[in-house]
């Protein structure tokens, strides 16, 4: 089971993934392919999660929400955006 974590802390998990770069990592496999394909994930990951918003239950949406933090958190990466520069806009 994954252990519960922030926004702040996933980062922060990923940014040292990618330093790293541990073998069999899905998150540098996904680095590797380049901002076409995280782009194309992240507006997937999008639609899943307009879908389970309005045809699935709330647990199933709130499952989609992660997994498009996630890849968005890819892309900030791939950019080399830090946390601040994103929050600047909040
Ligand atoms: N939070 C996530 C996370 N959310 C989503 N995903 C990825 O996004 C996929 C979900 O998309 P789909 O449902 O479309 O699944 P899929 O059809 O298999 O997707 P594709 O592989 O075909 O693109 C998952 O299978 C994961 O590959 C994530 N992959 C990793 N993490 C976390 O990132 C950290 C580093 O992960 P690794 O790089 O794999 O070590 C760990 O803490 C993980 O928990």
């Amino acid at each position: 089971m994954r252990v519960s974590k922030s926004f702040e802390k996933l980062f922060a998990q990923l940014t040292e993934t990618a330093r790293t770069r541990p073998e069999g990592s899905g998150t540098v496999k996904r680095l590797d392919g380049g901002v076409h394909t995280i782009g194309k994930k992240i507006v997937e990951e999008a639609a899943e999660v307009w879908m389970a918003s309005e045809f699935q239950s709330r647990e199933e949406a709130a499952e989609e929400m992660s997994q498009l933090i996630y890849h968005v958190q890819v892309m900030m990466i791939a950019l080399g955006l830090e946390l601040e520069d994103v929050y600047r806009y909040l």
